[in-house]
């Protein structure tokens, strides 16, 4: 089938080149002319497991090709997605200007039937929308073109992108009409081997699973967070009541990991939309809001730890202290820094007058782009500990899972680890001789939690 993907970032891109995996001549699209140039010397734009082969492999195959050129990947292709970024307004709303602006391009460029799919995170109502700019550019051309629009929501997880393409849960198509229904269909036979589930449902449903799905992960780690600062203050130890209720088959045990708060491109902005959705609907969505502030409140939870132990009195209460950061990307696996708690819990430190030396195996570049020169940077992971007052774990690599103690105790001031992301084992770190501070661990667990 010939595909085309209109905005070549994380979704797109991933999009794109397992559509071409699959067989299919896809033709990727943006108005970044420097990421299109570079994506056709080889150059990918982001850090994701497996992409770079995978594109390389299906550009040399012939199957995916990349330009700046909607109209002719729009005239040459049945199926238009688009994939662009929907960045939350001032007010919480998602910005629907880069949606409605590629929908206004296609209706400029289109010259036969066309299906145009809507697989970035819109709210309901956006598919209408959609439509109607397209019929605007068809009535300005004094034409008639039949087309379809289609919600086709994406639930991959940045790091584990390409396996969540090509091996979804599900698949959702939101669409009016049968035989458009067939072609989604017969796009997405290759990814239906793991389950068959392929949802056809109307299309405000459609959007609504979208927003509805990252809400309720993301309440479900909000839950987890405060059950951890509960755990804390009681005396209680978080992973084992993880393990305790994750062993109800009716709650699982995916995504109760408790930490320094959701972050990253999705969470935090598609959360605010569905409330500001909500408000415009006279809705008082009073769940979803307290999952923002309380999210708010765990991204100090750290750096509050930090100021309890170490700070001491007066308006730059960090002042002379160092840390060691473990970890700048909102989560493993990926470079992004959109919305990442190491954003907040930094700044925070550097507000409080300390200095921060950071290590990240993907994401230094990114974070120079937010901090500049305001922090220091470390390719080694223990070099930046030298002279350190403590160290600090904020992303979940899984090469700080099983480091080198001694030398960690040896380089820092204090062995103090203070860990967002709860990787070690309290009651040894306290055998090694750390004063270690987790989020909601007493220590006291005798048997190993996963
Ligand atoms: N990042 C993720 O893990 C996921 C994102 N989503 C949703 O998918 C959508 C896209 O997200 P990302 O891929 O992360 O965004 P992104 O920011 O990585 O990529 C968007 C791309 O669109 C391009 N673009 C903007 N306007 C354009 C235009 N008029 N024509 C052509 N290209 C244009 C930009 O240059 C950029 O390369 C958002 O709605 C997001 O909520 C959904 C599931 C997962
Ligand atoms: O709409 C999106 O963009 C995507 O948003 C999330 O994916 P992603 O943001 O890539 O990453 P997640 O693994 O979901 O992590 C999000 C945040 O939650 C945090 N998290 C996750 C799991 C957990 O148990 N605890 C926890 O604190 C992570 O550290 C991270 O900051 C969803 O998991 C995807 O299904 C969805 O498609």
């Amino acid at each position: 089938m010939k595909v085309c993907v209109v905005g070549s970032g994380y979704v797109g891109l991933v999009a794109g080149t397992c559509f071409a995996e699959s067989g299919n001549d896809v033709i990727c699209v943006d108005v970044d002319k420097d990421k299109i140039d570079g994506l056709k010397r080889g150059v990918i734009p982001i850090y994701e497991p497996g992409l770079k082969e995978m594109v390389l492999r299906n550009c040399e195959e012939g199957r995916l090709n990349f330009t700046t050129d909607l109209d002719l990947a729009v005239k040459e292709s049945l199926v238009c997605f688009i994939a662009v970024g929907t960045p939350p307004g001032a007010d919480g709303s998602a910005d629907l200007q880069y949606v409605l602006s590629v929908a206004r391009s296609i209706g400029r460029a289109m010259e036969s039937f066309k299906i145009i799919v809507d697989k970035s995170t819109v709210p309901v109502g956006t598919a209408d929308k959609v439509r109607a700019a397209v019929n605007d550019e068809l009535g300005k051309r004094g034409t008639h073109i039949e087309f379809d629009v289609v919600s086709n929501p994406e639930f991959l997880k940045e790091g584990a992108a390409i396996d969540d393409f090509m091996k979804p849960d599900r698949v959702v198509i939101g669409t009016d009409n049968v035989r458009t229904a067939e072609i989604m269909k017969e796009l997405y036979s290759a990814f239906m081997r793991k389950s068959n589930r392929l949802l056809v449902m109307d299309i405000r449903s459609a959007e609504m699973t979208k927003y509805a799905a990252n809400a309720m992960l993301a309440t479900r780690i909000t839950f987890m967070n405060q059950i951890a600062n509960l755990c804390e203050v009681m005396g209680a130890d978080v992973m084992a009541v993880r393990e305790g209720i994750g062993s109800d088959s009716r709650i699982g045990y995916d995504f109760l990991f408790p930490g320094v708060g959701y972050g990253g491109s999705c969470f935090p902005k598609d959360v605010k939309a569905l409330v500001k959705t909500a408000d415009e609907c006279s809705y008082d969505f009073v769940l979803l809001k307290a999952v923002e502030t309380a999210n708010e409140r765990q991204k100090a939870i750290l750096s509050d730890k930090i100021l309890r132990r170490l700070g001491s009195a007066g308006d730059k209460p960090l002042a002379g202290k160092r840390f060691a950061i473990w970890g700048l990307s909102f989560k493993p696996r990926t470079d992004d820094m959109r919305d990442a708690p190491s954003l907040t819990i930094i700044n925070r430190l550097l507000e409080m007058g300390a200095s921060v030396h950071a290590h990240d195996p993907e994401a230094m570049n990114e974070a120079k782009k937010h901090f500049g020169d305001r922090i220091s940077y470390s390719v080694n992971k223990y070099d930046l500990m030298r002279g350190a007052d403590a160290l600090v774990i904020i992303t979940e690599w899984n090469e700080y899972r099983n480091p080198d103690f001694d030398r960690i105790k040896e380089l820092l001031i204090n062995p103090i680890i203070f860990d967002g992301r709860n990787l070690y084992h309290p009651a040894r770190m306290k055998e090694a001789g750390f004063e270690y501070l987790p989020i909601g661990r007493n220590g006291n667990v005798v048997c190993e939690m996963n």
